[in-house]
């Protein structure tokens, strides 16, 4: 094995979402137990995976399915001791502003026919295009087990697919999917209602994302027993990092004289109560998205000088009711005859929410069970804060409601360009990846790649980075 030289003293990462505690988790494991790993997190540790309480129960606010293939995720809640639950259930319908255009059967035959009758096989020839695109981006795994790590997230996707693959970033959904043949009523009654409870957007966004968020609609999907957001307490824990508390103003860039060591390239000034600190890093790991307004961090003393990130990400606005659904909304059936848990909304159904659904606390294992007066809690996702009446219109009755506000994902608007990840010698930016795709798995395996290349980088590995044709090497090792 080729040599290696004395591990960092210092690491920084910034932000302690699931992208930073598992950039800690493996950084640890590459640079080795001396290295000292600062984690710094100026609100609460997991980010966008975070929980509301109603009633004395905690509901995922925000990232809340993990797909059974996401193997990174799967692995964190293996190796620390964590719990699942399954998180599918419940019949699905399709409203338009006037009817629904698709409702689900409990009955998987009746399904099937209601399907065919109206689409056609073009569900199923869907469904053969997102386990295409599935397949092939799962060959990440094989690459990262192997510790190959990738320069720019679009070489990291050409690794996987090669041109055609690479090229979903630069189309939309709409035009990659009306050129393999979809019709238009297809992708408005199946495929935009997909897109709009996923990631608040329409079928414009990049064709690669639409496809991730396609794979959100199969089954066997399940979340964290207690709370995502635990798989980022227990990296934190097991990585033996330090949590600082604090919120980073500004990294700059140092000259050796000021820190008597060549390697400490940079100094990292937080914010924790009233106090201005400082500390010097050999590496630091920005986790978070660069942008005014969600980490406003300045970047000093870069020659040439770090460029301005001017992103726009996606408002949704998450609410919890718990009430009675006024389902004449959607249905002229009466209310005990609904039966839908979840119900999507087209493009044109000039709806103020994007969907609504029934949702189980992060401990019940099974179904949700309606309280003794019939009422569920229900989640529902919006672009802007639901007003009062707004919720009067959804509920007949209402007992309580909870409201959170996220900058939540990017706006897609392909072609996408993803911001690198190499932002100066030693300084690595993980949250371009959400640019190709924002998903929990997406930042796991951007901490998975971002420490990889740090420790090539560190130890003068050239060829473990950015590395042709690894399909074809490793197809044939064991
Ligand atoms: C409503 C919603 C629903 C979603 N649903 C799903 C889903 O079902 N499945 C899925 O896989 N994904 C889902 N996602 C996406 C997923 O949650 C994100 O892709 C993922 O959590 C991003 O993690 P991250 O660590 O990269 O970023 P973040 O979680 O945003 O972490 C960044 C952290 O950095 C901190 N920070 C920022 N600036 C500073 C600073 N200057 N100093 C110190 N700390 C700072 C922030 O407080 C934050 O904690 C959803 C997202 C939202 C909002
Ligand atoms: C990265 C890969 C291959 C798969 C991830 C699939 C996945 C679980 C995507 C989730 C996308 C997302 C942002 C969903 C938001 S809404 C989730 C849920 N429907 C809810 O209502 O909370």
């Amino acid at each position: 094995s080729a040599e290696l030289r004395a591990p960092p003293d210092k690491i920084a990462i910034i932000g302690a979402g699931i992208g930073g505690t598992s950039s800690a988790y493996y950084l640890r494991q590459k640079f080795g137990k001396d290295v000292k790993i600062d984690l710094f997190e100026r609100e609460e540790v997991g980010g966008r995976l975070a929980t509301m309480t109603v009633q004395g129960q905690d509901y995922e606010a925000g990232g809340s399915v993990i797909h059974p293939l996401n193997l990174h995720m799967k692995r964190f809640v293996k190796d620390l001791g964590l719990s699942t639950i399954q998180t599918s259930g419940g019949l699905m319908g399709v409203y338009d502003g006037e009817t629904l255009v698709f409702e689900e059967s409990s009955w998987f035959i009746m399904n099937m026919i209601k399907l065919v009758w109206r689409y056609g096989f073009q569900p199923l020839r869907m469904h053969m295009w997102v386990e295409d695109v599935l397949d092939k981006f799962m060959r990440i795994y094989r690459y990262q087990s192997h510790d190959y790590a990738f320069s720019s997230v679009e070489k990291l996707l050409h690794a996987v697919g090669g041109d055609d693959f690479l090229g979903l970033l630069n189309r939309t959904l709409h035009e990659t999917l009306q050129k393999a043949g979809f019709s238009e009523k297809f992708l408005n009654e199946m495929i935009a209602p997909v897109m709009r409870v996923n990631y608040g957007q329409s079928t414009d966004i990049n064709a690669f994302v639409g496809a991730v968020s396609l794979t959100a609609a199969d089954s066997g999907l399940w979340a964290v027993e207690g709370g995502n957001k635990l798989v980022c307490s227990r990296l934190l824990q097991a990585s033996k990092s330090n949590l600082i508390s604090g919120s980073v103003m500004y990294i700059e860039k140092t000259g050796t004289k000021q820190t008597g060591n060549p390697t400490k390239m940079y100094e990292v000034v937080y914010q924790t109560g009233s106090e201005t600190r400082s500390d010097f890093y050999d590496i630091v790991f920005v986790a978070t998205p660069l942008n005014q307004k969600m980490s406003n961090i300045t970047f000093l003393n870069f020659d040439p000088p770090i460029e301005e990130f001017h992103q726009y990400y996606q408002h949704i606005v998450t609410t919890l009711v718990k009430g009675e659904l006024n389902s004449t909304i959607f249905s002229s059936r009466a209310k005990d005859q609904f039966g839908l848990s979840t119900v999507l909304t087209t493009d044109s159904s000039d709806m103020f929410i994007n969907n609504i659904g029934i949702v189980s606390s992060v401990r019940e294992k099974d179904s949700p069970q309606p309280s003794t007066d019939g009422t569920y809690v229900w989640k529902t996702f919006s672009p802007e804060i639901l007003t009062k009446q707004q919720i009067l219109k959804l509920f007949l009755s209402y007992d309580y409601a909870v409201k959170k506000s996220w900058l939540a994902y990017p706006h897609y608007k392909p072609p996408e360009k993803c911001p690198s990840i190499i932002l100066h010698d030693r300084l690595y930016y993980l949250n371009g990846i959400e640019f190709a795709a924002s998903a929990m798995e997406m930042s796991a395996i951007a901490a998975h790649n971002a420490a990889l290349l740090a420790y090539h980088r560190w130890n003068g590995h050239t060829d473990m980075i950015d590395q042709d044709g690894l399909y074809e090497k490793l197809k044939t090792e064991l």
